[in-house]
């Protein structure tokens, strides 16, 4: 197989190359089988309906209704771990979790310029300044480590694929596991703000454009299989995870044709996020501007 990597930004600093960016791990290695079926899904704990390597946690910031998962491959001797859009608030909490579980943080991501929370990035490299930030280059926010479309972040054994997913900001994207014989199946994709469940993120500020977001969502994540899980970073209503086909088939604004989707868009009506004005500017530098 073929497989292309981008290393000029990866980190030489990086603990070792178990936790690398754009490397690839040899696939020689198969400890276990990903295609026996055990149970059913479940959202607070393992997301995987089959014998995996991934430790998984969906976490929850009330405040701003965020979601915050934590992955690592457990059955690594020094079980990487990485967050997805953690917040501020629930640092500690997260923290604790890491360390309870035995884990070790090696990143902290965001899928983009958060607008109604201050991302706790910045925050956890000052309690972890092991931790490497990672964002999109698009985002033209800083961080550690930039990835951009079809670049691989691996945390032992298992990698995220970086897919680019403007529309709610110019600089969003959804972090998809990988696709390959040693990967987790069913895939999961971290959506950010550009599929929500049954919903999907606001297009009118940020560089937002429906247009953007409409071809975004239809060519990157409704082209994946449809089995594939849908982890959004935010809910507004109860929900936890879907996925690509519930998505195609239910969401009442993406299932339908392009221009009575950007008509839908244009008249959501809805007010600015309440934290705008503090998160925007805080999150271009990892949360940590002094307000
Ligand atoms: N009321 C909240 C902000 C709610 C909001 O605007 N959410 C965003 C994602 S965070 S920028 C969104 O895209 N919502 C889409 C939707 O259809 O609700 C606050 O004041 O923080």
């Amino acid at each position: 197989m073929m497989l292309s990597f981008r290393c000029f930004l990866f980190s030489t600093s990086s603990p070792s190359s178990y936790f690398s960016i754009f490397l690839p791990k040899p696939h020689s290695f198969l400890p276990f089988t990903f295609s026996q079926k055990l149970g059913s899904y479940t959202t607070s704990s393992s997301a995987q309906s089959m014998p995996s390597k991934l430790l998984f946690r969906q976490l929850f910031e009330k405040e701003s209704s965020t979601y915050t998962y934590l992955l690592a491959d457990a059955l690594h001797p020094e079980k990487p771990a990485l967050l997805i859009d953690p917040v501020d608030k629930t640092v500690d909490r997260d923290l604790a979790l890491v360390k309870e579980l035995g884990l070790k943080l090696v990143y902290a991501i965001n899928t983009h310029v958060h607008a109604d929370h201050v991302t706790g990035t910045g925050l956890i490299k000052t309690k972890v300044p092991d931790v490497k930030s990672i964002i999109s280059k698009a985002s033209n926010a800083k961080a550690d480590l930039f990835v951009e479309p079809g670049d691989k972040i691996y945390f032992g054994d298992i990698f995220l694929e970086v897919r680019a997913t403007p529309g709610h900001t110019l600089g969003c994207v959804t972090y998809v596991t990988g696709d390959g014989p040693n990967q987790l199946q069913p895939r999961m994709a971290f959506t950010g703000d550009a599929l929500l469940i049954r919903g999907c993120g606001r297009t009118d500020f940020q560089g937002g454009s429906s247009d953007k977001l409409y071809d975004s969502v239809h060519s990157q994540i409704f082209t994946l299989p449809k089995d594939t899980l849908v982890y959004p970073a935010h809910d507004y209503k109860g929900f936890t995870v879907s996925t690509v086909g519930e998505e195609m088939l239910y969401n009442p604004r993406l299932s339908k044709d392009k221009e009575t989707f950007k008509n839908i868009m244009q008249n959501l009506n809805l007010s600015y996020p309440k934290m705008m004005d503090v998160a925007v500017p805080s999150n271009m530098v990892c949360g940590l501007q002094e307000t």
